[in-house]
Parts: C-alpha cells; sequence; structure tokens
C-alpha cells in the first residue's frame, strides 16, 4: 500500500452463513487480510479445522470467544481449548460487561415533590448500584479467566476490546494488564462505537500498543445522492473518529470493519473497506528519513560509547548523512571567527591574520564532517584559520590524513587522546561534538575539561553549554519486552536509545543537568566530582496514566544564538542525529490525572575515576527503590 503504513484490514460479518465460503469471498477474492469471527466449537460455524489448512487458521483468521463465556468458565475453557487446538495466532476475548447500573447525578427536585421522588430515586439507585456490583463480580471473575488463558497459551496473541464510548474504558485496560501481569501478547482493541469521543479517555488511549480498531458498519454515516453527484465518498465517518483513525494507521493498526444489523457486505462494507483506504492513501507521505527510521521505532539500542569504544566506518556515515548538524557547526564556527577576528584587530590594529591565524582545534574529529565545515566557514568569514584535528580512532585518522581537504586547506592531523595532548600552540575555538542522546551521557564533560587546557585564556568551546531535559513516559510496548523478554534487573536498570514507536510523554519536559565550557581551572576537581549532578522533579500528570519510565533529550548551545535541539519542545527541524534516550523503570506506576509523580535522577562519577553512571527513583505516588545503584547494571566507561 501507498505511502508505508501497513495497515491490516480484517471483515467481521455478521453472522457467518458458511465460513468457508465468507473465507473464500472475502480473504482469496476480495482482498481483506483477516477474517474475524466466532469459534463456537460444536457449533454451526467453523464444524471442523479441516475447513482450512493450518496456515490459514494461523495467518489468516481473528478467532472471537464468544460473550457467553463471560460467566460461564467452562465453555470459556471449551473455546479457548478449540482456538488452541486450531493454532490461532490471533484470539479475541469478549469485552467486559458494561457497567449500566451507574449512579446517575441527581438533579434538583422541586421542594413538594422532592421527598417522594427522593424516595423513588433511592430506590431505584440502591437497585442499579446491585446490579452494577454483580456486572463488576462477574467481569473480576472473567479477568481472572483471562489471566488464566494467558498463562496457559503460548504463541498466540490475546486481544481485549473495549468500548470508546465508555469514559472508563482505559482504567479497565489499565486494571487488567496490571492485575495479569501480562505485558506481551496482550492487547487492547478499540470498539468506535460512539460518533463522539471522551477527549481526556482517548489521551490516555494514544500511548498505547492498541491492536486493533474494530468499526461497526453502521458507524459510517451515508451520503445522500446529491452529495455522491459531487464526487464525495458515499460513506462519512465522524471527525473525531477520523482523526483517531489517521493516528493509529500511522501505527501501522489492523482494521476490523463489523457488519452491522441490516448492512450488506458487498453494498455496505465493501464501500467502506475503499472509503478507509483512501484516507489511508492520504495520509501524509513519509520521508525517506522517516522510512528508514521506521525499522528502528521501538527498538532498543545500547547509547554509544565512542571514548570508550572506536566507532565504525558505518557510525560516521550515519552522522554524517544528517547535514543539518553540520550546518549547524558552520554556522557558530563561521560566528565565532568573524568575533575572533574582530577582537584579534581590536587588540592589535596592525596584526595580519593570514601570519597569525585564528586558531580552531576539533577535538574528537572523527573521519571529519566538522573539520570540512570549519574551512567552509573560513572561506565564508574569510577569516584565515589554523586547523587541527584530533582524533584518538586510529581507523578514523588513517581517513583523516587521507582525506582531500576542500580548498586544499592544510589539516593538522593528532593521533590522540584529547585528554593528555601537549598542544605545540594553544587555539582560540575548540570545537567539538562529543555529544549523546542526553547531552552529557558520551562523556562529552569528561573529556572537554581534560581538553581544555588547549584554549587561550580568551578562547571558547563549542558548543559552550549543553543540557538534558526529561519527562515521564508510557510506553508498554518497550516496558513489556524489558520486562518479559530480558525479565531481569539489568534490563530495567539500563538507559537505551530509542526512536519511539508506540507511546506518550505524560507530562510538561523538564530540564535535567547542564554543563558549561571552558570551566573556571579551578572550579575542575582531580577526583571529578564537580561532574556529579543531582536533580527532583515533581512532574504533573495530564491524564490518568501508566508511567513506564523517562524519556531524555538535550539541546546544547553551539555559539551565541546558534543552537541544536532534540527537546521535542524546540527540536531543531529536520535534524537526524539523536534519537531520544529511555530510562526504564522497575514496575509501572498508575497516576491519575492531575495527581504527581516525583522522581529524582543522579549523574555519578566512581572513586576510581573509572566509570560515569546514572541512577533514579520515584518517590510519589509509591516509592521505587533506587534503580542502578552504584551503576551496578549499567555504566560508561571513561
Ligand atoms: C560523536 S563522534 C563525532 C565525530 C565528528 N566530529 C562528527 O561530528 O562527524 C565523536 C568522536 O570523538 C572521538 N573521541 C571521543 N573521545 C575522545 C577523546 N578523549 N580524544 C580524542 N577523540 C575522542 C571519537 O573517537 C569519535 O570519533
Amino acid at each position: 500500500m501507498s505511502n508505508n503504513y501497513n495497515v491490516k484490514y480484517c471483515i467481521e460479518p455478521k453472522p457467518i452463513v458458511s465460513f468457508t465460503d465468507s473465507f473464500d469471498d472475502e480473504i482469496e477474492d476480495f482482498g481483506f487480510n483477516l477474517l474475524c469471527t466466532s469459534l463456537v466449537p460444536d457449533g454451526v460455524i467453523a464444524k471442523s479445522d479441516m475447513l482450512l489448512s493450518c496456515g490459514q487458521w494461523a495467518d489468516d483468521i481473528i478467532g472471537v470467544i464468544s460473550p457467553e463465556c463471560i460467566d460461564d468458565s467452562k465453555k470459556f475453557q471449551a473455546e479457548m481449548g478449540w482456538a488452541t487446538y486450531l493454532g490461532i495466532t490471533y484470539i479475541m476475548f469478549a469485552p467486559f460487561l458494561s457497567e449500566e447500573g451507574k449512579v446517575s447525578k441527581i438533579e434538583e427536585i422541586k421542594e413538594d415533590e422532592k421527598k417522594k421522588e427522593t424516595e423513588k430515586k433511592e430506590e431505584e439507585e440502591k437497585k442499579k448500584k446491585k446490579q452494577s456490583e454483580s456486572i463488576q463480580d462477574k467481569n473480576i471473575n472473567y479477568s481472572r479467566m483471562i489471566n488464566s488463558a494467558l498463562k496457559g497459551a503460548i504463541g498466540s496473541d490475546f486481544i481485549l476490546p473495549f468500548y470508546l464510548s465508555d469514559k472508563n474504558s482505559w482504567n479497565k485496560w489499565n486494571e487488567i494488564r496490571l492485575m495479569t501481569e501480562s505485558y506481551s501478547s496482550f492487547y487492547p482493541a478499540l470498539i468506535l462505537d460512539s460518533g463522539s469521543v471522551h477527549t481526556e479517555c482517548v489521551e490516555s488511549w494514544m500511548g498505547e500498543n492498541v491492536k486493533a480498531l474494530i468499526i461497526p458498519s453502521d458507524l459510517f454515516a451515508k451520503q445522500s445522492s446529491k452529495s455522491k453527484k459531487s464526487n464525495q465518498a458515499a460513506y462519512q465517518l465522524p471527525k473525531q473518529i477520523l482523526q483517531l483513525i489517521k493516528h493509529f494507521m500511522i501505527q501501522d493498526i489492523d482494521i476490523i470493519l463489523r457488519q452491522s444489523e441490516g448492512h450488506k457486505i458487498r453494498t455496505d462494507l465493501h464501500k467502506q473497506y475503499h472509503y478507509l483506504r483512501r484516507i489511508q492513501k492520504n495520509l501524509p507521505k513519509l520521508t525517506s528519513w522517516e522510512i528508514a527510521n521506521r525499522d528502528f521505532e521501538d527498538y532498543l539500542q545500547d547509547p554509544l560509547q565512542p571514548l570508550k569504544d572506536n566507532l565504525e566506518s558505518s557510525s560516521y556515515q550515519v552522522f554524517e548523512d544528517d547535514t543539518i548538524k553540520y550546518e549547524l557547526y558552520e554556522k557558530a564556527v563561521y560566528k565565532a571567527l568573524l568575533d575572533f577576528a574582530k577582537l584579534r584587530k581590536k587588540e592589535d590594529p596592525k596584526i595580519d591574520l593570514k601570519e597569525n591565524p585564528i586558531v580552531v582545534m576539533l577535538v574528537g574529529s572523527g573521519r571529519g564532517g566538522i573539520v570540512r565545515r570549519c574551512i567552509i566557514a573560513s572561506h565564508k568569514s574569510k577569516v584565515p584559520i589554523r586547523l587541527y584535528a584530533i582524533e584518538k580512532n586510529p581507523s578514523a585518522v588513517i581517513t583523516l590524513r587521507n582525506n582531500k581537504w576542500e580548498y586544499d586547506h592544510e589539516v593538522i592531523v593528532v593521533d590522540t587522546d584529547m585528554r593528555v595532548w601537549n598542544p605545540p600552540e594553544k587555539c582560540d575555538i575548540m570545537v567539538s561534538e562529543l555529544l549523546g542522546s542526553f547531552g552529557d551521557n558520551e562523556l562529552s564533560p569528561e573529556c572537554l575539561d581534560g581538553a581544555q587546557k588547549i584554549l587561550k585564556k580568551d578562547g571558547i568551546s563549542i558548543p559552550s553549554e549543553y543540557n538534558s531535559f526529561m519527562c515521564p513516559i508510557t510506553t508498554p510496548k518497550l516496558f513489556n519486552e524489558l520486562f518479559e523478554k530480558k525479565n531481569n534487573l539489568k534490563g530495567l536498570e539500563t538507559s537505551y536509545v530509542v526512536n519511539f514507536g508506540k507511546y506518550k510523554y505524560l507530562s510538561n519536559i523538564q530540564k535535567v543537568f547542564t554543563f558549561t565550557h571552558p570551566l573556571p581551572k579551578e572550579s575542575i576537581k582531580k577526583d571529578n566530582s564537580h561532574n556529579d549532578r543531582f536533580k527532583s522533579f515533581n512532574f504533573v500528570l495530564k491524564n490518568d496514566s501508566l508511567i513506564h519510565g523517562f524519556a531524555g533529550f538535550f539541546d546544547a548551545i553551539l555559539y551565541k544564538d546558534v543552537k541544536l535541539s532534540t527537546n521535542p519542545i524546540d527540536h531543531t527541524p529536520q535534524m537526524a542525529s539523536w534519537f531520544p534516550i529511555y530510562f526504564p523503570i522497575q514496575k509501572p506506576v498508575f497516576v491519575k490525572a492531575g495527581g504527581n509523580f516525583k522522581a529524582s535522577m543522579w549523574r555519578c562519577t566512581s572513586n576510581d575515576l573509572k566509570r560515569i553512571f546514572y541512577e533514579w527513583t520515584v518517590t510519589s505516588p509509591v516509592i521505587l527503590p533506587i534503580h542502578n545503584v552504584n551503576g551496578r547494571s549499567s555504566a560508561i566507561d571513561l
């Protein structure tokens, strides 16, 4: 399908007269991807497993467990047994019973009627409450059955649908997933049973790994023949619903078209299918960068450690593909060169800058992406420079030495660790790009503290400052992976670089740590303790949320107003060099809308001067253990 979104379309005919006919007509001939159907054992629908091949049962069918199972555990077990026997991959439970008996708001009643009315209402409410309690009991028993099924089956994906018209739908999902502690292979689906939505509830759903949207065919409004003439689609969906559908289409959701009473497959559902395909086709096209990065969506990567490890050629190529970063560095160096030229001329009006060029030292030059930009900045500003490229990766140094630099500018390549280098002269401008997804996490502070002795007294560092930021995030898919696949403490106490796919930032983004360069000589401590940091946060949650950790970002002031940022608030447009960082927490934390979520974060330098690590914790509404104590699970080597 167009624009690289991978939506699967599924039809749920009601009732199925002939299972095989439905399958042949809708999957084989019409082109639906999946058939959603009840699997009642001994019933008229699927009389034999030989109606389809094992591959078809596994790949093309969503098997629906019937609603009668909700308070009949024997029937539930029988249907589950049949689904397992068939080898069904997608098993959809019946939705919870809805609690009709909710207490409605008592309206003001005239004084003389008040007593009678109140008695009547009280009576009614008692009845409703009782009814509601019995439904709640049924639902909790049903949750137990679901839990047993989840724990017993291997290789299936389980889907539990919720009515979007129920404003507690997300909370119900949250309760059962916490109750079952089934973090993977168990997904919610949304039944779009109403044209209007509860905005807050929908907000809570936005970060979930929703497996399917179930659209009853009577949700579509049929257009009059007049509007048909004006080339409008034969069917339309309510605006809010369309927005929701588009949001989830981008996340490659399954769409289940459910046949409503009085609607025909050929005349109604097939047209609705085409309408939805058009909606998908008109979604914004992904850029080539977005397409490439889709492969990395929700993929947990260990942050690079360019100080400890020597990067490979492919990593440098990825850096260099992001021209935006290099343009910003060029701009920063250009502006700094103009300022230095002015300053040096002010100090000595007779100075010949060709004889006494501005000295630029690029520390950590990789294979030369920024070297090239420094030369261009010098040409554009017409300020002569003497340029040094310092790099400790021996392979990158080979490339640096052999590159034919633009304009045949000389580059003095030095193969060394910047922290121990004794330069033949000092520089005016020290340029570096040692920034990680959380700013300081590739040890820029330690490297630049060590290197700053190469700076003249009035010399500057590009960047001059960087700040990290973070906010709580819901990211069930990633948490599930860490919780179940790795299911160990180490996995949940490590930070990861991630292109978030199914997630939602849950509060305002707050500043964490700040580093500036160069530092006054006296503030640099031998034991590196000046690079320790601590920060506490109070995040206010916008919606009922389940928090799975923190998303981290950074910004950097390169020179004066030249800045780059990965903070979503002011992300540098088109800049692709850094994905956010993810700090998981050992247990998800539920916070109600408007509630406070308090957390703390430390950057710790070790006594043996060999590593840097982060520790983090949650202090409200629950207290979690301090994560990664003494860097036991993850650290960055110096
Ligand atoms: C993130 S890469 C940036 C490369 C290049 N400046 C660019 O933007 O294309 C950081 C580079 O700094 C080098 N590096 C890190 N720490 C260093 C150190 N202490 N001394 C010298 N080079 C270092 C790494 O080997 C790596 O090539």
